[in-house]
């Protein structure tokens, strides 16, 4: 039961004008029990331009304020996102399915980005340099970058929005928000959140509808200045073709094939603790997921165990039950691309440690599964399995699994355990990763620069380069000063 039941709220909201949903809407269902938990209405086209026109003229006004007076309002969004944690919680366990403590843990997180953003809006500084010219000064000055659309994934429904939001904001932007289809309550929760810290209206749109037609008008707006994307990256690169012809900004954000390597010097029980959080954080659900786990000959039948053995002891189940530790995955889609990639894997000659099937408890709960002898040539090894499936390779030599963990079109997180510090240092510099874990598998704060390079993306979110990215430098040059 929700503290405050107005949080789930069965409408859309754009510009000013909350539109509920009819009987046209669409219905949102809990991927744990199918059960309905609301509808939200089918916006299109239309809808769609009235909040960029709404968002256009808030802006003005928006970016007319002190940074002081904007930092003020998202630090109101981040308390009301804290004092009412609980529900979005429960709200995105319903909707999305991961784990209740979870779910609470992606809310912190997602509030993180808001309280970090409003803390560097104040710091969007500009530069004086030195001039080429007796008679002229050089200033540079930072202004924003004016409206945004973001569309955003169902596997982080509220930390992926505000990791957008909190620094367009920041900056001085408006945003224009489409949701996934599945998880849209958690957008409109924020919303109603960011109304009530009193951010103005028409700042924020939310506009849930069919995903076509919403992002073709974002992406051929004109006003329409950048586009926020994280989601696959086949959908990445045809709004990337869409932006093009307004030349708009882009920060995307893309599939990933993560490599997480095991040393034979790594501390094998933190290396299989890592490989749990990063392999298994939102049941496999994550870009950043390991999704290759190489293992140095000496240690692998060690480390297998070890993993299977961890394995079979935490809990799959409703989210909303007590131990849960691995949630439903989110549609009957993961779990056949889950499947296709065991049968490949395993037809290939890679052999099951545990799992290998859809749950007892049926409908797209998955056992967490562990493949043992698994080779580059498998499916595997090239594509992102979104899944919960440990795919164990073997390697001898540094160099090879440098080589191996490079061939791939993706290049968004990758991992490494070792104790060796020159170690370290050499395999951080040669993977060819925007992030590299080194003795961790959990790499994600609002603190840190989070984004990929080849497939994987463009951009960078959160940390201080977060805010750039919704930033336009002006160069002023002032002549004649004699
Ligand atoms: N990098 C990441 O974080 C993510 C990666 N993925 C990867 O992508 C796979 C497929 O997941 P999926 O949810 O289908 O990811 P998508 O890329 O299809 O969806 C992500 C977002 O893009 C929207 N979208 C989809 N097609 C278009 C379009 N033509 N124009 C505008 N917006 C569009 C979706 O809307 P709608 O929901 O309405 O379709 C959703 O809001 C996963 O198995 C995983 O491998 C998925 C999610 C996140
Ligand atoms: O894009 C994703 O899959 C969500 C990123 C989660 C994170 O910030 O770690």
């Amino acid at each position: 039961m929700l503290k405050d039941p107005s949080l789930l709220k069965q409408a859309a909201l754009v510009g000013e004008h909350w539109i509920p949903a009819d009987d046209t809407g669409i219905v949102v269902t809990n991927p744990a029990t199918g059960e309905t938990i609301g509808c939200v209405p089918s916006l299109g086209g239309a809808e769609t331009e009235a909040a960029i026109k709404a968002a256009d003229a808030a802006q003005k006004l928006w970016a007319a304020k002190t940074a002081k007076e904007r930092s003020i309002i998202l630090r109101r969004w981040y308390d009301l996102v804290i004092e009412n944690a609980d529900d979005l919680a429960l709200i995105l366990t319903l909707e999305q399915g991961k784990p209740l403590a979870e779910a609470k843990g992606e809310i912190l997180y997602g509030a993180s980005f808001i309280e970090w953003f409003a803390e560097e809006a104040r710091r969007v500084y500009g530069d004086v340099i030195p001039g080429h010219a007796e008679d002229k000064r050089i200033v540079v000055i930072k202004q924003p970058i004016g409206v945004v659309a973001a569309i955003t994934p169902w596997n982080f429904p509220n930390a992926m929005i505000t990791r957008k939001a909190g620094p367009a904001l920041a900056a001085g932007c408006a945003m224009v928000l489409k949701p996934a289809e599945q998880t849209p309550f958690s957008a409109i929760a924020l919303a109603v959140l960011a109304q009530r810290a009193g951010l103005p209206d028409g700042l924020l749109s939310v506009i849930t509808g069919p995903a076509r037609a919403i992002g073709a008008v974002m992406t051929g707006s004109e006003k329409v200045r950048k586009l926020t994307f994280t989601g696959s990256t086949p959908v990445g690169v045809e709004l990337m073709r869409q932006c093009a012809p307004t030349v708009k900004k882009l920060a995307l954000e893309l599939g990933g094939n993560a490599p997480f390597i095991v040393f034979d010097d790594a501390d094998l029980d933190a290396a299989v603790e890592g490989a749990i959080i990063s392999k298994f954080r939102n049941n496999g659900q994550t870009c950043v997921c390991a999704n290759r786990i190489y293992v140095q000959s000496g240690v692998y039948e060690a480390f297998a165990q070890k993993l299977a053995a961890k394995l079979s002891t935490l809990k799959v189940g409703n989210g909303l039950e007590q131990d849960t530790i691995f949630g439903p995955l989110i549609d009957d889609k993961a779990i056949a691309k889950v499947e296709e990639h065991i049968t490949d894997a395993t037809s290939k000659g890679a052999s099951l440690m545990c799992g290998g099937s859809v749950h007892a408890l049926g409908g797209t709960f998955f056992e967490p599964t562990v493949l043992t002898g698994v080779t580059q040539d498998m499916a595997i090894a090239s594509e992102e399995t979104f899944g919960p499936v440990a795919p164990l390779f073997r390697f001898e030599e540094d160099a090879d699994v440098v080589a191996m963990s490079n061939d791939t079109e993706f290049g968004l997180a990758s991992y490494f355990y070792t104790r060796d510090l020159a170690r370290a240092w050499m395999v951080g510099e040669q993977l060819e990763y925007g992030m590299v874990g080194i003795n961790t598998g959990l790499i994600s704060t609002a603190e840190a620069p989070f984004g990929g390079i080849k497939s994987s993306g463009l951009g960078r979110e959160g940390s201080r380069y977060g805010i750039e990215e919704f930033i336009e430098i002006k160069y002023l040059c002032f002549g004649g000063i004699a």
